[in-house]
């Protein structure tokens, strides 16, 4: 079974763009919950450009599916994850002004820092991924710093789907049979859409969740979030 989180970053964009508190992030989470969702993603950065450290700790008694929560482990943020304890904390390794997530961690040389880091979060009782590339030797270098997870980074197979080149989703298989072998849950996120989904979902052994916001707020612009939701989940079958 592959869970549904729904990453509501953009929704905050929408309140920070006029002050005051509309839309409401915490509503917004409660209700993609009663929608289905079976997780709620967070990405606070550190300028809180979208999501704020506030909103982290607001959702923490709202959020009853699976709070995943991810970002740069700087002392702010690990300060923060520790105090809240979410279901799942996605480490990805975003330069400060990243205008979103362009890269996976290189396992191989921050080895020890991931190790150090992760050892961290699972003493606390906190599941980890990491967010990876879909290259076999990054799999493997993920293996040796004792997270729970990957997070495989789909940026490179949705824009390549768009473009109908479904051999994008080789890496992304291979890496993800790896990851199984080497006994590594596998997450998935980045442009993953109503569009790109049910493919991706089709050819990835043991998908045990995705992390989607900016196609599925985009949707349910257009279609409603209760019917975007449920759409999902038909496709994540
Ligand atoms: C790791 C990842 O791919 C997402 O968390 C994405 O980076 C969302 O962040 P933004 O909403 O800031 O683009
Ligand atoms: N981890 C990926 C995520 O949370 C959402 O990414 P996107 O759908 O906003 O690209």
């Amino acid at each position: 079974m592959t869970k549904l989180s729904v990453n509501i970053n953009k929704i905050a964009t929408l309140r920070n763009s006029r002050g005051g508190n509309e839309p409401n992030v915490v509503r917004f989470a409660k209700d993609a919950q009663r929608f289905g969702a079976e997780g709620i993603t967070i990405h606070p950065r550190p300028d809180e450009r979208h999501i704020r450290y506030q909103d982290a700790y607001d959702l923490k008694s709202e959020v009853y599916t699976e709070y995943n929560i991810e970002g740069n482990p700087i002392a702010k943020f690990m300060d923060m994850v520790l105090e809240i304890k979410p279901t799942q904390v996605t480490l990805v390794p975003d330069a400060v002004d990243a205008i979103t997530s362009n890269a996976g961690w290189d396992t191989i040389k921050h080895r020890d820092f991931l190790v150090e880091t992760i050892k961290e979060f699972k003493n606390n009782g906190i599941r980890t991924s990491i967010f990876v590339d879909p290259v076999l030797k990054q799999i493997e270098g993920a293996k040796e710093t004792g997270t729970d997870r990957i997070e495989l980074y789909t940026e490179a197979y949705a824009h390549q789907y768009g473009f109908g080149n479904k051999d994008a989703i080789q890496p992304y298989f291979e890496c993800a049979e790896l990851a199984n072998n080497l006994g590594l849950g596998v997450n998935a996120g980045h442009d993953l859409s109503l569009d790109n989904i049910r493919f991706f979902k089709e050819n990835i052994p043991g998908l045990l969740e995705v992390s989607i916001g900016h196609a599925l707020i985009s949707e349910s612009l257009y279609l409603g979030a209760e019917n975007v939701i449920q759409m999902y989940l038909h496709k994540l079958k």
